[in-house]
């Protein structure tokens, strides 16, 4: 394989799907020498198979809102490549999502759900419906109509999503709850689930807390603690409260939230009972990160900013794609960060992760530390396969383990000459080893 090539094939191919673009160029690099020692990749065109999905469903969803409009918008599955296990990978609601976009997370989760250790493919999916702002009657009815379309090509061993921005566990329930009424099955078909009906414990935390673990690992390298550290985080949803929610327990002090609008810096950190705080006005008044700044005084809110600039000593970066730019990156070096984990799906543009591993940071790519969200929903399939629960804290070693087997994986393809662990590189080429090695066997289908 020559990366270069293949990257500009698919740029002539795709042009319109920037984000897809910049997902394959960042990993087909890292990957190129393994995929080189063996001839019989390049034989069987692995590298384009693994590249563009399986398939893409793409369809129009129609709802009534609250004023008795019908309202469009459209619905897209990913399907992209089931060789170790069925199609799995959030639903993503927000006005940005596009086919580009789906398909970057998409080829993405393939990798992410490889190095689980767990037995998923990878697909993702969405519409550029945006929940803020809605009623719930009308969220409820528009889960309903993108169900309506999507029941037909997901099931228990066939493609299992879940949340993603904008969907969460009210429109998971909703959805669930329309795919039962169609098709007359309690099955696990979607993960994320409630407790009263199949979901898992820890599932919600899953994602925030495994960053964090990651991030332990990542410090232990270098013989360093969390306890006692200055820990900038980005977004203020489902990821960014449970990466807050551990550091806090591990002793970190976390500074700053954020959502699309601003972040706000709080110089007294925020503490378990400011978390409380934002939990209820994120999840349940669905309000604005701003109003936190208007509750606690002390903190200071920044329109139109993202907290990059503020000193500390640990950036995790839990909102969005592309939301550290070089600059910020730099200035993130320069005001003394050790360590970058993602806890969204590539925050970090490709100049940042450059200046990242150029200064030596601890730096671990989303496909790598964010991946406990998805290794909680893969034990939530094990659990509805075998109707149990498992308790809170059988389900958090499970997690515990799963990151530290990625951790380790990381460090094993990696690791360089000089001793830098390069985590990119490293889960990169673990994550595409197995998969390509399922392909193979699987013949050229
Ligand atoms: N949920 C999960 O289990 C997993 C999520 N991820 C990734 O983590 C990230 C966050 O997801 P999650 O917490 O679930 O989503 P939520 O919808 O719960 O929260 C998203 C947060 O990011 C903010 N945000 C969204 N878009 C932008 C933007 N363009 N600029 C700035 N801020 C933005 C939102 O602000 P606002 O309210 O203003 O929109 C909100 O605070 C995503 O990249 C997702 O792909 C990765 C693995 C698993
Ligand atoms: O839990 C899942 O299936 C998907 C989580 C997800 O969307 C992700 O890892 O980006």
């Amino acid at each position: 394989m020559n990366a270069a090539q293949v990257v500009e094939n698919l740029k002539q191919r795709f042009p319109n799907e920037p984000e897809y673009i910049q997902a394959v160029s960042q990993v087909l690099p890292t990957i190129e020498e393994e995929y080189n020692k063996h001839p019989e990749f390049e034989k069987a065109n692995l590298i384009e198979r693994l590249c563009v999905p399986d398939r893409v469903y793409e369809f129009r969803i129609t709802w009534v809102d609250d004023k008795g409009n019908v309202q469009t918008n459209m619905g897209y599955r990913i399907q992209h490549n089931n060789a170790i296990g069925p199609y799995k990978g959030g639903l993503r609601y927000h006005k940005s999502v596009n086919l580009g976009i789906l398909k970057f997370l998409a080829f993405e989760q393939t990798f992410k759900n490889s190095l689980t250790t767990l037995p998923m493919g990878g697909a993702k999916g969405g519409s550029d419906f945006s929940p803020r702002g809605k009623s719930d009657a009308e969220v409820m009815r528009f889960c309903q109509a993108f169900m309506n379309e999507l029941y037909r090509v997901i099931g228990p061993d066939e493609d299992v999503p879940a949340g993603d921005i904008g969907v969460g566990g009210r429109e998971v329930g909703y959805l669930f709850g329309q795919y039962k009424k169609l098709t007359h099955q309690f099955q696990g078909v979607l993960t994320g689930k409630g407790i009263p009906f199949g979901g898992s414990l820890i599932r919600p935390e899953a994602t925030g807390y495994g960053t964090v673990y990651f991030l332990t690992s990542m410090l232990a390298t270098r013989g360093i603690e969390l306890k006692g550290k200055k820990v900038l985080i980005s977004g203020s949803g489902n990821v960014a409260q449970y990466a807050t929610e551990k550091c806090i327990q591990l002793g970190a002090t976390v500074l700053t939230l954020s959502d699309s609008d601003g972040y706000i810096f709080d110089p007294d950190g925020i503490d378990a009972e400011k978390l409380a705080y934002v939990k209820e006005l994120k999840n349940v008044e669905r309000g604005r990160i701003k109003e936190y700044a208007e509750e606690y005084p002390n903190a200071v809110y920044h329109a139109g900013e993202r907290p990059w600039h503020e000193k500390a000593d640990i950036a995790l970066p839990c909102a969005t794609q592309n939301e550290i730019n070089g600059e910020q990156a730099q200035a993130l070096v320069d005001n003394g960060v050790i360590a970058v984990a993602e806890g969204a799906n590539m925050p970090s543009l490709p100049e940042a992760i450059k200046i990242f591993q150029d200064n030596k940071l601890l730096y671990a790519p989303g496909k790598a530390s964010n991946a406990g969200g998805v290794s909680v929903s893969g034990l939530e399939m094990s659990q509805n396969s075998e109707r149990l629960s498992w308790t809170a804290e059988e389900v958090d070693n499970y997690l515990k383990r799963i990151m530290n087997d990625i951790h380790e994986n990381c460090v094993k393809y990696g690791t360089g000459a000089d001793g830098y662990i390069n985590y990119v590189k490293g889960a990169n080429v673990a994550g595409f080893m197995k998969v390509a090695s399922a392909m193979m066997s699987q013949g050229i289908v």
